[in-house]
């Protein structure tokens, strides 16, 4: 590949002339050719610039591409239907015929362009991690004509997934003239279960401005042998999958399954969650919506609670494992006088606990607002709580309800103390904020994400999550979103920010915060891997 000549070269004296058909344009999409469509066949043992994740240590992973280059660079890449269809033919991408987008400069994107996982560096610093840049490409994988996409959504109900439906449907009218698209009804469950809806540019033209999900969406009810079936038995070519961290799983099993019976179809996941928690990407859509509308229960919760004598307004939002919404709700109102999240534990009594602070902000301030993430302090509610360890049908967590619990500790801790009147205010948002539509940045967010799917999928990329990294759309394995929850990390500054405008205490003592510290650096199985790819790579 070194030998090759400069792709750089090729690529600026193909684009700036815009002609597809010049000689620097062939030798362009040759040179592509030679870059992305590596013949694999798993575990990659012909190509010399894969590492097979087995030579590591590690369980091979059949998605599993890596590709080296030069100063530690590594590119973790995403299946190509070549990969296991070698022979499939390639079509010039009709977006070059599209007049809307004829006057792009360079409206395609370079083959070989990758984004960085890491973007803050030092001088020696190997160049480590990067994901595939996602747009459009100069060959698709499909003829228009042949393309039989479906659309499903899974999981929890999250501001934007009309709009990502919209986005994919008009995206892929307009842009590649695919005509034939299903809407999959009612989650996984509904490639075996329930009848499709077929949908046009018409039908969905207005959904974006509605919450929730047209299509219809549940948990569990996943499986991958029925779900393939019918998507082998209805021809169905591109299978794009909205969901959070239980859904992309999904995906990446459906996927697997596919290039089992090696099938012409492209699996795309596109990633949804309120709680922001999934792994390397910059943030989920819906989640700005979130944070927006917290800021309307949050602002009642203050006007209640100025109003009265010692009023306390008590908010509960969403937040299964990570507290982000909570976090950035406080930091954004700056009415918030205590955040509670999953990842900070707590305590009620004694010094430096909560009854303290809240018995201090009220002979401070005569009133103070309190925002509580769903999945904080579950371990004390169990302490005092007869509970059973329930699941939902996708195996979550089911958890006590923390805002009600919360209320009524605070209510007794006043009731024991004659000196002191105390009102409090529970507002509970939690599924008002999850049902609306979403803002104006989200649908921008959703269009771009949506569009990022379609070029990935027409390109003959699979086995892909859609994401945007360090502020650049990419392509990343579906492992890679999978393997590990994002989560608030509480001796980062962003915690600490928070905590420095609440002035609510820590609840940490130092050997708590040393702890912390070290389950920060505690390398997973993956990460160690990557450390050990970097280290080999100078
Ligand atoms: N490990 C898994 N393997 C296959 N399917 C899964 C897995 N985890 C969850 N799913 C399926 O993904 C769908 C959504 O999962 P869920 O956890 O409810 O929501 P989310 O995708 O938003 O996290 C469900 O239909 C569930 O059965
Ligand atoms: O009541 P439901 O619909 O099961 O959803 C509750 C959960 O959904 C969430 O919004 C997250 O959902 P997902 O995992 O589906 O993204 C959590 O914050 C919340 O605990
Ligand atoms: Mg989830």
């Amino acid at each position: 590949m070194e030998s090759s000549p400069s792709f750089a070269t090729l690529a600026q004296e193909a684009l700036v002339d815009s002609d597809f058909d010049s000689p620097n344009s062939r030798r362009l999409f040759d040179f592509q050719n030679s870059l992305t469509c590596i013949k694999v066949t798993p575990p990659f043992r012909d190509y010399p610039k894969l590492r097979s994740p087995s030579r590591m240590g590690l369980e091979p992973k059949p998605d599993f591409k890596i590709v080296e280059g030069d100063y530690g660079y590594i590119l973790e890449d995403v299946p190509h239907l070549t990969d296991y269809l070698p022979d499939l033919p390639n079509f010039p991408n009709p977006l070059q015929d599209n007049p809307s987008y004829s006057a792009v400069k360079q409206y395609f994107v370079n083959a070989d362009d990758t984004v960085p996982q890491k973007i803050v560096v030092q001088k020696n610093n190997p160049r480590g991690v990067h994901f595939r840049r996602a747009g459009p490409r100069q060959r698709v994988y499909f003829e228009s004509d042949d393309v039989l996409a479906c659309i499903v959504t899974c999981g929890g109900l999250c501001p934007g997934l009309n709009t990502v439906i919209r986005e994919l449907v008009c995206g892929l009218s307009d842009m590649y003239g695919v005509s034939r698209i299903l809407g999959i009804e009612g989650g996984y469950r509904g490639f075996y279960a329930r009848n499709t809806i077929p949908l046009t540019p018409k039908f969905v033209n207005d959904i974006h401005k509605r919450g929730g999900t047209v299509l219809g969406t549940s948990r569990g009810g996943h499986d991958t042998m029925k779900i393939v079936d019918n998507i082998q038995d209805r021809g169905v070519n591109q299978v794009y999958i909205i969901g959070g961290d239980g859904t992309q799983k999904g995906a990446a099993v459906i996927f697997e399954e596919i290039r089992r019976r090696g099938l012409e179809v492209a699996v795309v996941g596109i990633p949804k969650t309120i709680d922001n928690d999934i792994a390397v990407i910059d943030k989920s859509f819906g989640f700005d919506t979130a944070v927006e509308e917290a800021q309307r229960a949050i602002n009642a919760a203050h006007v209640e609670a100025e109003s009265v004598e010692n009023g306390i307004g008590l908010v509960k939002l969403m937040g299964r494992y990570s507290g982000f919404i909570a976090m950035y709700a406080t930091l954004a109102s700056r009415d918030v006088d205590c955040c509670l999240i999953p990842e900070s534990p707590f305590y009620l009594e004694g010094k430096g606990g909560l009854f303290e602070y809240i018995e201090k902000r009220l002979k401070e301030n005569e009133h103070m607002v309190i925002v509580v993430a769903e999945g904080a302090g579950q371990d004390l509610i169990a302490e005092s709580v007869r509970s059973m360890h329930n699941e939902d049908p996708s195996g979550n967590m089911l958890l006590l309800d923390i805002g009600l619990w919360l209320s009524q500790k605070i209510k007794d801790h006043f009731a024991r103390k004659q000196n002191m009147v105390m009102n409090l205010k529970y507002i509970d948002p939690t599924y008002m904020i999850r049902a609306i539509p979403s803002n104006a940045s989200d649908n921008v967010y959703c269009t771009l994400l949506a569009h990022s799917a379609i070029h990935g999928a027409m390109a003959g990329y699979t086995g892909f999550t859609v994401g945007l990294v360090n502020g650049r759309h990419t392509y990343i394995p579906f492992h890679r979103v999978t393997e590990k929850r994002n989560r608030v990390v509480i001796t980062d500054r962003m915690w600490a920010r928070l905590l420095s405008s609440t002035n609510q205490p820590s609840f940490l003592s130092a050997k708590d915060i040393e702890e912390a510290k070290k389950a920060q650096q505690q390398p997973t199985q993956l990460l160690d891997e990557r450390k050990s790819l970097d280290d080999g790579c100078h």
